[in-house]
């Protein structure tokens, strides 16, 4: 696939503190990968660093499809986590306006942001100023802008907040449809169910390092442990006794049984005591929220060791 955006040793401190330790990943045309992380985490100064709107300690931010110097703003379409930035400007001005920054064909534009307004339900707010309009729709038109000019590469800082399910619904889509048209998409959420939804890879970072790193695939296989859940009145000490069980959740009659790694699913079925109470069964992979979850509060379901070594898997063949 082509590699778009490569990202190599980023290091960034403000004062004393350091928030970025070593980040590298790539970005490759028509996928949507996702960055993620714990609040803190260093996503944004990623992005920034990125973007050029500050400059790392260390570290190389390539984009490949140009040969000239600095940024090519031109052919990056950017969502900052900034919202409402524009004020005593129309819809339809300002989005002419950046893309005119862009030097983009404004007729092309001036339908591109029609067809656009109509697609997010702002058909008809062209002469609208910006600051007469709902948080969620000043977003979508600043989502607008990010993408009128046909961008090779689109980084979106949390794309999805603060907008309802059906604008959300939309938006999806149009990311979808974008990748599907061979843009290069780098987008920062905390919605996981999205992320697992949407994105082809992830990369995760914790406190400025990189826990995370591989396709949606990988990162379920080599990381996400099953997690057993059981429908039935059962004591927690029978559960516990099981092999390979790591801990147990209850909630009322629904205990949630989660396994070591590498448990061989039919292997572990027949090692269940013939007087545990059963009334459903499932068993599945851990998901994508539950990972983030126990990344982001140390809570050891996969133990430091096999994350390291999963990191050096995975990790070293992205890298
Ligand atoms: N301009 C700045 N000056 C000083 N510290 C900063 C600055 N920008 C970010 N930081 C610090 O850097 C760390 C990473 O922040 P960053 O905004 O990148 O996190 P994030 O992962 O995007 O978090 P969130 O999910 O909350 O948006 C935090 O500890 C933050 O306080």
């Amino acid at each position: 696939m082509n590699v778009l955006l490569s990202v190599e040793g980023l290091e960034k401190s403000f004062k004393d503190k350091k928030v970025l330790h070593g980040i590298s990943f790539e970005v490759h045309s028509g996928e949507i990968m996702a960055i993620l992380g714990p609040n803190g985490a260093g996503k944004s100064t990623t992005i920034r660093n990125i973007m050029g709107i500050m400059m790392p300690d260390a570290g190389e931010v390539t984009f490949h499809n140009h040969q000239g110097k600095g940024i090519p703003r031109n052919k990056i379409g950017y969502l900052p986590e900034e919202r409402g930035l524009y004020k005593n400007v129309k819809v339809m001005d300002i989005l002419l306006y950046l893309a005119d920054l862009k030097d983009y064909p404004l007729k092309k534009a001036k339908e591109r942001a029609l067809e656009y307004l109509e697609k997010f339900d702002l058909k008809g707010k062209e002469n609208v100023n910006m600051e007469e309009l709902s948080k969620g729709m000043a977003q979508k038109v600043q989502f607008i802008s990010s993408i009128l000019h046909e961008p090779e590469l689109l980084i979106l800082d949390e794309p999805f907040s603060g907008l309802d399910p059906v604008s959300q619904e939309v938006l999806k889509e149009e990311i979808r449809n974008l990748a599907k048209k061979g843009t290069a998409i780098l987008l920062s959420s905390h919605q996981m169910n999205l992320v697992e939804e949407m994105c082809d890879r992830v990369f995760m970072i914790q406190r400025g390092h990189k826990v995370i790193y591989g396709s949606l695939e990988e990162v379920k296989r080599e990381y996400a442990n099953f997690k057993c859940t059981i429908h039935g009145k059962n004591d927690v000490s029978l559960l516990e006794r099981i092999p390979e069980v790591v801990r147990v959740e209850q909630k009322d009659d629904i205990s949630i049984i989660y396994l070591t790694k590498d448990v061989e699913a039919p292997k572990w079925l027949k090692t269940l005591p013939d007087d545990i109470v059963i009334n459903e069964l499932t068993l599945d992979r851990v998901s994508l929220h539950e990972i983030f979850i126990d990344i982001a509060t140390d809570k050891n379901l996969l133990k430091e060791s096999e994350r390291q070594t999963f990191e050096e898997e995975v990790g070293g063949e992205n890298a």
